[in-house]
Order: C-alpha cells, then sequence, then structure tokens
C-alpha cells in the first residue's frame, strides 16, 4: 500500500451504518463531498448534517446495489454478515474500507496530526498509519505528535 492524498470534491461516496464510526468517518468526509449514508439508525450528528443537506441519507437497512455508483466505499455496521455482504457486492475497481476488519480493506484512514500548529504560514498534514494493524498505536503516536507541536509552538 502507499498513501494518497485525495481531493473527494465530485466524487460518489457511500457509508454504510449510521453509528459511532460511521459518523467518525461522515464528519471528516462532510468538509469535501456530500457523503451517502445509508442505515435504518443514525446518530443524532448524522440526522443534523441531514437535516442541513451535508449528507444524502437513506434511512433503511442496506440492499445489494446500493453501492453500485460508489467510488469509495465505507462499511461501518455493526452486523458482520452485513459487513460481508457489502464488501462481496463492491466491485474491484471500488476502493472499499471496511471499518471491522482490515483484511477486507483495500485503502484505510490514517490518524492525522492538525497542522496550523507546526507553523503559521505553511500547512503541514502528518499522518500516521500501522498498515491497518495497530490503529491504538496510530492514535498513540498522533497523541504524542500533537502535544510535541504544541510544545514547539509555544516555544517559537
Ligand atoms: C483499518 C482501520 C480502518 C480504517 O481504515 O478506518 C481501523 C480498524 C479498526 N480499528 C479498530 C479499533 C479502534 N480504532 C480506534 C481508533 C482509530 N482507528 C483509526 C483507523 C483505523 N482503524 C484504520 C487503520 C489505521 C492504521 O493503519 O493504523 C484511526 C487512526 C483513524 C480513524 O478512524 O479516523 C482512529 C484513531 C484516531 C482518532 O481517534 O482520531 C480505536 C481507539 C479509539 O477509538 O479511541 C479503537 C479501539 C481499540 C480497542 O478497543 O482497543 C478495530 C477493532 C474493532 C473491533 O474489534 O470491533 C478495527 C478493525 C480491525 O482492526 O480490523
Ligand atoms: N475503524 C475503527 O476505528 C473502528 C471500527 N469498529 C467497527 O465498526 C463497526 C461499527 O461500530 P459502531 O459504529 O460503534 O456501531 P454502532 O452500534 O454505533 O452502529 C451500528 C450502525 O450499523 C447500522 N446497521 C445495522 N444493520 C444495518 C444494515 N443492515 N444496513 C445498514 N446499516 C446497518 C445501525 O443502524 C447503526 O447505525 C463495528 O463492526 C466495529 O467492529 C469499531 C471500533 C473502531
Amino acid at each position: 500500500m502507499i498513501p494518497l492524498l485525495v481531493d473527494l470534491h465530485k466524487k460518489a461516496v457511500t457509508v454504510i451504518g449510521g453509528g459511532k464510526i460511521a459518523t467518525r468517518k461522515v464528519l471528516r468526509l462532510a468538509s469535501e463531498t456530500r457523503p451517502k449514508v445509508i442505515a435504518p439508525e443514525i446518530t443524532e450528528t448524522l440526522q443534523n448534517l441531514a437535516l442541513n443537506g451535508k449528507i444524502e441519507l437513506i434511512l433503511r437497512p442496506y440492499q445489494t446495489g446500493d453501492i453500485e455508483d460508489a467510488q469509495i466505499i465505507y462499511i461501518a455496521t455493526s452486523d458482520e454478515a452485513v459487513n460481508q455482504t457489502v464488501r462481496r457486492d463492491a466491485r474491484s475497481d471500488q476502493f472499499v474500507n471496511d471499518t471491522s476488519q482490515h483484511e477486507r480493506s483495500n485503502f484505510y484512514s490514517m490518524a492525522e496530526v492538525e497542522t496550523e500548529i507546526l507553523s503559521e504560514s505553511d500547512l503541514v498534514l502528518i499522518a500516521i498509519s500501522t498498515f491497518g494493524k495497530n490503529p491504538t498505536l496510530s492514535k498513540k503516536i498522533q497523541q504524542l505528535l500533537t502535544k510535541e507541536c504544541l510544545k514547539q509552538h509555544a516555544q517559537d
């Protein structure tokens, strides 16, 4: 796997699931695109995003065919059988992130370190990956680096 920084404007992104993890993914995505969210039940945050037109909401369980037009797919339901079905329905030309099982993903999210804290004029993004194997470690490194950057900034 190689890292890519992707412009998601005008990309068709679909998120299956509307719980805690789906909400985290959608909040990150919604700054660049209007993701389609498919789930029978959703968090209050997603309800608000739908009310404000920031996401396209389909309030029902996943059905085969739902991801046909998607370019990028996030699978984040709490039902393992559904997650597996969506994964099987995805074509090999689609980018798929199964948040419940990293072996089934062909791309991953990375832990990010906020950037303007490094320098006031130049934006820098530091992203951390453990190739899907240890997200807790990614989060730990993110927290360490964020603290380090804040310290650095305070000295400037
Ligand atoms: C493959 C990946 C999916 C993807 O691509 O998204 C993935 C997969 C899984 N995560 C799991 C668990 C947790 N993940 C976190 C946290 C984060 N996970 C993130 C990324 C990724 N997680 C991708 C790989 C990243 C890499 O390569 O390092 C971060 C970095 C970014 C983000 O998600 O935005 C974000 C931290 C940053 C932030 O918080 O800002 C925490 C801690 C917490 O939530 O506090 C826990 C609880 C741990 C515990 O319980 O000990 C499980 C088991 C689920 C289960 O067993 O049910 C799986 C499934 C599996 O491992 O297969
Ligand atoms: N990548 C990551 O960082 C992490 C991933 N996970 C994984 O994420 C998955 C979801 O976890 P949470 O969001 O905490 O669960 P949750 O219980 O908060 O939400 C589950 C969501 O799945 C939806 N859902 C259930 N059946 C569905 C169907 N047939 N079609 C569409 N949506 C359906 C529900 O309506 C609900 O919105 C779990 O499988 C877990 O393994 C868990 C922790 C961290």
